[in-house]
Order: C-alpha cells, then sequence, then structure tokens
C-alpha cells in the first residue's frame, strides 16, 4: 500500500484489494491518490500490463476495486470514460481518419464541453508533444513514434482537468515506446503536468532511471508476483531491482541525481 503524500488536498482516488488474474497476476492491493504518478516496472511478462488492464476496468478480474466511491465493476462505459483514460499497449487501428479526427474522439463521451477551452487545451497538449502540424494527415500516415504521441495526446485529452472536471485518473501502458529521447522528455514533462492538475497517473514503464527521477510511487512485478510497492526509494534497492532483472546494477550520483548503471 502506499502512503498518502502530505498535501491536504490529495484525495484517494481508487483502492484495489486483492486484484488478481488467473496465471496472470498473483493477488496484490495498491492505493491510487490525486497528484501522483505511479510507475509499475518488471521484466517482460511480470505482470504490469494485466495490473493496468485491471484498473481500466475494462476486463474481469478477481479482488475488490473502489474508484471513488463506486465499485469499478458498477461504473458503465460512458460514466468510465468521464473519470479515467487508459492507453494501452496497441498497434495502428484499422480504421482510417484524420488525425483531428482521431482526437475528437477522445471526447466524444463527455458533455457539455467548454469549445474554446478545448482549443486552447489541444493546441497546448499539441504543442507539447511536436504533433501539431499532422493534424490533417491520415493516422496510417503516421510513423511509430508519431502515433503514440496521438495516441498519448488523446488520452491526456480525455482526462486534461480544465475540460474534463470529473476526470480524476490517467493509465498509460509504455508511453515512451517508439519515442526518442527528445519526444520522451516532453512526455514526462506532460505526465507531471497533468498529475500537477490533480489527475493519479500510473505507467508502466521500462527506464529504470526514468522511474527512479519521475515516480512518485512503485509497483514491482515479478512472474506476476508483485514484489514490492511503495515509495521510490524504497522498492528500488540495488539488491532487489539486479535479483528481478538478474542483471548486475550499481547506483552512483550524477550531479546530486541517483543513476543505475547496468553492469552486464
Ligand atoms: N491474452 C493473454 N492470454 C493469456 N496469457 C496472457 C495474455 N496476455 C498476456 N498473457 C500472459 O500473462 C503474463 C503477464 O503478461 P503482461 O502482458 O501483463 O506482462 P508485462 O509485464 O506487461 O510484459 P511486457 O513487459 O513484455 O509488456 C505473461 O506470462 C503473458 O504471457
Amino acid at each position: 500500500m502506499f502512503e498518502k503524500s502530505d498535501s491536504s488536498t490529495t484525495e484517494l482516488i481508487l483502492t484495489a484489494q486483492n486484484i488478481a488474474f488467473v496465471s496472470r497476476l498473483l493477488p496484490m492491493s495498491l492505493m491510487l491518490y490525486s497528484g501522483q504518478i505511479t510507475h509499475v516496472i518488471g521484466p517482460n511478462g511480470s505482470g504490469k500490463s494485466t495490473v493496468l488492464s485491471i484498473l481500466s476496468g475494462l476486463f474481469d478480474y478477481e479482488g475488490r476495486i473502489k474508484l471513488l466511491s463506486d465499485d469499478l465493476a458498477d461504473y458503465d462505459l460512458p460514466s468510465l470514460a468521464h473519470v479515467r483514460s487508459y492507453l494501452s499497449q496497441q498497434d495502428k487501428p484499422s480504421f482510417s481518419i484524420p488525425v483531428f479526427q482521431y482526437l475528437s474522439l477522445a471526447v466524444s463521451a463527455l458533455h457539455d464541453v467548454d469549445m474554446a477551452q478545448l482549443q486552447l487545451t489541444l493546441d497546448e497538449i499539441c504543442q507539447r508533444l511536436d504533433i501539431q502540424d499532422k493534424l490533417s494527415r491520415n493516422i496510417q500516415q503516421l510513423s511509430g513514434g508519431e502515433w503514440q504521441r496521438v495516441r498519448l495526446a488523446a488520452a491526456c485529452l480525455q482526462v486534461w482537468p480544465s475540460i474534463n472536471p470529473q476526470a480524476k485518473l490517467l493509465l498509460l501502458d509504455e508511453p515512451a515506446a517508439a519515442l526518442d529521447i527528445g519526444q520522451e522528455a516532453a512526455m514526462y514533462q506532460l505526465v507531471r503536468s497533468i498529475a500537477m492538475q490533480g489527475i493519479a497517473v500510473v505507467m508502466v514503464n521500462h527506464d529504470l532511471n526514468r522511474t527512479l527521477r519521475e515516480a512518485d510511487n512503485v509497483v514491482l512485478l515479478d512472474h506476476g508476483r508483485c514484489i514490492a510497492c511503495g515509495g521510490v526509494e524504497q522498492v528500488m534497492t540495488v539488491d532487489r531491482l539486479q535479483a528481478v532483472f538478474k542483471t548486475g546494477i550499481h547506483r552512483i550520483d550524477h550531479q546530486g541525481f541517483p543513476c543505475l548503471v547496468f553492469v552486464d
């Protein structure tokens, strides 16, 4: 379980108790608070995407999840779309539409959207992710990294508080996949910015150095089992990471920041 932060405005968003999925995830529990960024880390096949898909409310699971004051299983799809957005790991869809139309789908379930505010938010997100010049391009004509940024823009738009005041939770499965290092940095800044507006963020991540720097809380999985969860320093000890990832790791300080060096 995670510790609540000191902020008096921190709100409990989600409580998961003994969530599990047959042969993929053993029972584990976690709590998510507004404004906090939780990274889910672990080797390939350890259950990271399974956790995110369970939290999305789109898949069956064992255990109990309370989202705000209601059971996650009691939400219908339109209500879920107001409260959380979910960037899954996926390839391009088979349909063919321009980027601006794809982005408009992200807010299609929202009611009474202020169009002027929507335009401002769209401009800001597109500028941050450098996709302003892609809006009229067909989604089938984007590179892998461009498509990932468009999908990320859609996920953030759906839960951007100024256009969706009910938004609480952003779930991102490997948002850095296919991004170059500059775009990756922009993605982390965007994620921090949305968290600072009160959204609880959960993201699957493979870059342990980014997790060390960017996460407030960490869930470490191995073979479907939650090995540890809590604050970054508490979870990401060198001994534990070496045992789970089965590779040599040194921790050094670089200009005052901790840094993991992989030595095998
Ligand atoms: N659709 C599926 N049907 C059956 N087993 C699955 C399915 N999807 C994943 N699994 C299995 O469930 C386990 C957890 O998979 P999951 O995708 O959650 O892992 P992950 O940690 O996200 O992996 P990666 O880092 O490779 O993306 C793995 O053993 C995987 O083989």
